[in-house]
């Protein structure tokens, strides 16, 4: 089987080791490379994988994972530029980071793709979106794409969506746990103990994501249906246009996408 390296197991490098070995990937086809000693300990003892310095784990991996920080990348990128096999893929998740930036950096025709996938990853909820390089191949595409597969939905598309696709889906759960944490919160103002105000908020999150999925209606529509007339839900919608939560979500998200493009430090 193919052997994967993991370089840097943080949020991310770590979400995608325990993805692999839930869906099957023996640990021994594994190696992780995390500078972090005790992080390396934990991992290395929790799942039963191999662990190494990153020119030795990338040595001789069909496909090298770069799950650092955009700000490491130059340094990581210099450390195993030597390291890199003819038909070794390399998958980098850094926000920012293009294809042009890691393929300047790696040896010549190196196979490259650019993911943005997203911490639901952790429970195989994941939503990755993958973006080719120069001289990727198909094989090595189906390869980028099994291997997002393996904790949640795939998305292949063209580089120039990237910075939109960090702002929407790869920080997007930052959005939603920032609004599940405000509804508890007006729960506890409402007088709950703060496990109900929970438990309600988190099951009317999860039932309205399931029914926009599976009614696959518009969600103006399905708001339309909570909104009875002179109702409840009208006079808290009024309120969140009144303090134009919508336009601040626009905002926001421009601002992502405006970061994404800032951390990309041209090739
Ligand atoms: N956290 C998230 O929600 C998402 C993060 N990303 C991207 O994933 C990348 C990693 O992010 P996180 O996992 O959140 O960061 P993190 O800080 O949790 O993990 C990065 C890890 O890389 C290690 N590291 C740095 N340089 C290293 C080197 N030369 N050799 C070995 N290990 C090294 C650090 O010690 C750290 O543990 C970033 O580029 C980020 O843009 C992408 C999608 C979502
Ligand atoms: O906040 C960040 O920069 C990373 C990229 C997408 C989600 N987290």
């Amino acid at each position: 089987m193919t052997r994967i390296a993991i370089l840097g197991a943080g949020v991310m490098g770590g979400a995608l080791l325990s993805a692999l070995l839930r869906s099957g990937h023996a640990p021994e086809d594994i190696v992780l490379s995390e500078r972090m000693a005790a992080s390396t300990r934990e991992l290395v003892q929790q799942y039963a994988v191999g662990s190494a310095p990153v020119e030795e784990a990338a040595r001789g991996a069909g496909i090298v994972v770069l799950a650092v920080k955009p700000q490491d990348m130059p340094g990581l990128l210099a450390q195993i530029h030597d390291c890199i096999g003819a038909d070794t893929l390399v998958v980098s998740v850094a926000a920012g980071i293009s294809t042009g930036y890691l393929e300047h950096r790696l040896p010549e025709g190196t196979g490259v793709v650019r993911a943005m996938p997203n911490t639901p990853a952790q429970v195989d909820q994941g939503m990755s979106i993958l973006s080719a390089g120069r001289h990727c191949t198909a094989e090595h595409l189906a390869q980028a794409e099994q291997l997002a597969g393996t904790f949640g939905r795939v998305l292949t598309l063209d580089e120039k969506h990237q910075d939109a696709a960090t702002a929407i889906s790869g920080s997007g759960p930052a959005y939603i746990f920032y609004v599940t944490e405000a509804m508890i919160e007006a729960g506890v103002l409402l007088g709950l103990p703060r496990s109900t105000a929970t438990e309600m908020v988190v099951q009317t999150l999860y039932g309205a994501a399931t029914m926009i999925r599976e009614t696959g209606e518009h969600p103006s529509i399905l708001r339309e249906q909570v909104s009875s007339p002179g109702g409840t839900s009208v006079a808290a919608l009024r309120q969140l246009e009144d303090h134009k939560v919508r336009a601040a979500f626009l905002t926001a998200i421009e601002a992502a996408a405006r970061r994404s493009k800032e951390l990309s430090a041209g090739e």
